[in-house]
Formats: C-alpha cells, sequence, structure tokens
C-alpha cells in the first residue's frame, strides 16, 4: 500500500506507541486521525504534529473508546474530515489488574468494536474499496507473568480475534487485511504502571520480577514499533499475521504448526 493520501485513525494515538506510528505515516504523507481519551496530551501532540508535518493532515478526536457511540463519531469524523479511511490501528490499551474489566474492555472489546467499525468503514461487504487493520497486542501473549493476569490474557485475546477475523476477511472477500503486532517491552509511559499499586492490585508485590524481566529482555523505542507498524500496513501479502518485535530477535514474525488431523 502507497501511504501518500492514505487514511489512518489511531486509537491512543496522543502518546507512546500510537503517536511514534503517527508520525512515521505522516512522514510519508499520509492523514492520521489521533483518537484519545487524553485531551491534553492529544491537542499537545496535534500542535506538535502540525508543526512538524503542516496543518490539515492531523486531528485529534476526544473519544474513550469503551463508548461505542463516541467511537462510532470518531470513524464517522475521520471520514468525513479526509473522505477516506485506509488504516486503523486499535492501539489503545492500559494496564490495570485492580480494574480488571476495565483492562478487558479497552484491551480486548474495543479492539474488536474498532475492528468492526473499520470493516464498516473499509470492506467490500459494505461496499468500500479495502484496507489494513492492525490489531495491538503484547509479547506478554507469549511469555505470561504473574503480576499481569488480565493484561496478559486481553493480549491472548487480540491476536485470536485478529487471526479469526482475517480468516473472516480472506473468505468474505472484504479487501481488508488483518493482522496483530506483539511488542516487547517499550519505552512508553504504560511501562510506569508497573510501580503502582492503584494499577496492579495485589500483584504490585511481583513488580521485581518485572522489573527483571525488563532487564533480561530490555526496553525497544516506540519508533521501533512505528518500523513494525509501517511493515504490516505497506506488505500487502500479510493478513494473518502475528508480528513480534523483540530487543533479542528484532522484527519477526511467529510461526503457528500446522493443525495435524
Ligand atoms: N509499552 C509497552 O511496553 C507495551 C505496550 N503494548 C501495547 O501497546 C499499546 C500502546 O501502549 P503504550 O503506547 O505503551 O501506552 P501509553 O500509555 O503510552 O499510551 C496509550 C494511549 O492510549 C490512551 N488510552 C487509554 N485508554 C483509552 C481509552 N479508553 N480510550 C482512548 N484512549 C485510551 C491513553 O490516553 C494513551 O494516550 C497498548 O495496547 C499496550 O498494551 C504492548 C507491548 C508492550
Ligand atoms: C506495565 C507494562 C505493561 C505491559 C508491557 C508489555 O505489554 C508486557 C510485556 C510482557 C512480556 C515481555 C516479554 C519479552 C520477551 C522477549 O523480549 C523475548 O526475547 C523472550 C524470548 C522468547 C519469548 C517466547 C517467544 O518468542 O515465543
Amino acid at each position: 500500500m502507497a501511504l501518500c493520501g492514505k487514511v489512518a485513525l489511531i486509537t491512543g494515538g496522543a502518546q507512546g506507541i500510537g503517536r511514534a506510528v503517527a508520525e512515521t505515516l505522516l512522514e510519508n504523507k499520509a492523514k492520521v486521525a489521533l483518537v484519545d481519551l487524553n485531551q491534553c496530551v492529544g491537542e499537545q501532540c496535534k500542535k506538535e504534529l502540525d508543526q512538524k508535518y503542516n496543518e490539515g493532515n492531523c486531528i485529534f478526536i476526544k473519544c474513550d473508546v469503551t463508548d461505542r457511540r463516541k467511537l462510532e463519531e470518531a470513524f464517522q469524523s475521520t471520514v468525513e474530515k479526509f473522505g477516506r479511511l485506509d488504516i486503523v490501528i486499535n492501539n489503545a490499551g492500559i494496564n490495570n489488574e485492580k480494574n480488571w474489566e476495565k483492562t478487558i474492555e479497552v484491551n480486548l472489546t474495543s479492539v474488536i468494536k474498532g475492528t468492526y467499525l473499520a470493516l464498516e468503514h473499509m470492506s467490500r461487504e459494505y461496499g468500500k474499496e479495502g484496507g489494513v487493520i492492525i490489531n495491538v497486542s503484547s509479547m506478554a501473549a507469549f511469555l505470561h507473568s504473574p503480576h499481569q493476569p488480565v493484561y496478559t490474557a486481553t493480549k491472548h485475546g487480540v491476536i485470536g480475534f485478529s487471526r479469526a477475523m482475517a480468516d473472516a476477511s480472506e473468505q468474505g472477500d472484504y479487501g481488508v487485511r488483518i493482522n496483530a503486532l506483539c511488542p516487547a517491552f517499550v519505552d512508553t509511559p504504560l511501562l510506569q504502571t508497573v510501580e503502582h499499586e492503584d494499577n496492579m492490585g495485589k500483584f504490585v508485590k511481583f513488580k521485581d520480577h518485572f522489573k527483571q524481566s525488563m532487564d533480561k529482555y530490555g526496553v525497544l523505542k516506540p519508533s521501533l514499533i512505528a518500523e513494525g507498524m509501517m511493515q504490516l500496513i505497506t506488505d500487502s501479502s500479510l493478513n494473518g499475521a502475528v508480528m513480534k518485535i523483540t530487543c533479542s530477535k528484532g522484527i519477526h514474525f511467529h510461526t503457528y504448526e500446522p493443525l495435524s488431523a
């Protein structure tokens, strides 16, 4: 997919990984809708991106992805502003084992909602022109840990849902590729939450184990995650892919054993 003039919607786009991929898309002459709960950070992010990439290429939409109507409106506003939608990155995520129901709502339920909304605006089944969806999982789906049981469950779910939807898209000729992205630890504000009892609840006592894992496996820069995202966006052969990004192996793909009869 050539990116010039293409339109991307990124949930959680105001900071961290979402902002990094927004910048890379803007560098490649795409248009970007930053969809985020945090109005202050989101507006500042848009202001800085406008200064760097000129005005008119980026919008910020305040939206809680768990609010179905607000999320629907965010998609609608993006298409009304830019006239099309080609790329959807369901990136918004939280780490909260205390309010674990919220973690499921943001990390999994909203990824499902975001995928279905993306198909309404991109799939041939709705008379649209096709596109690509990236759902953000985590290496937590491959190397689980005692301090993030629900977070880990949501990230497993993102992979399973994305792979199943990729098959549905292929068999239904939707014209939409759906891939999952599994970063290891990335240097963003999310990583700081492991220290806080408000986020970790009773699992905060395992925070040293988490920090040992970070020391052992290293911490990635958001720019490398954006590089992996661009590969998933531009390589039209990728559908149902599970991209892993780690310090040890860089950008690579998980391979699944074929099911034996
Ligand atoms: N930082 C890391 O080590 C890793 C992060 N990930 C995943 O990458 C994604 C992005 O995480 P980071 O950039 O690291 O986190 P971050 O905390 O820096 O950014 C997340 C963004 O999502 C927004 N957000 C949170 N809840 C929202 C909601 N209900 N509605 C709309 N926006 C909401 C936040 O306001 C924030 O701007 C998440 O899905 C996370 O699970 C995956 C692997 C590693
Ligand atoms: C509070 C921070 C919240 C989430 C951060 C993130 O989502 C959680 C990551 C959890 C685990 C990360 C594991 C990283 C593993 C590696 O870097 C690999 O090199 C380890 C080697 C093999 C893993 C097994 C495999 O690749 O299948």
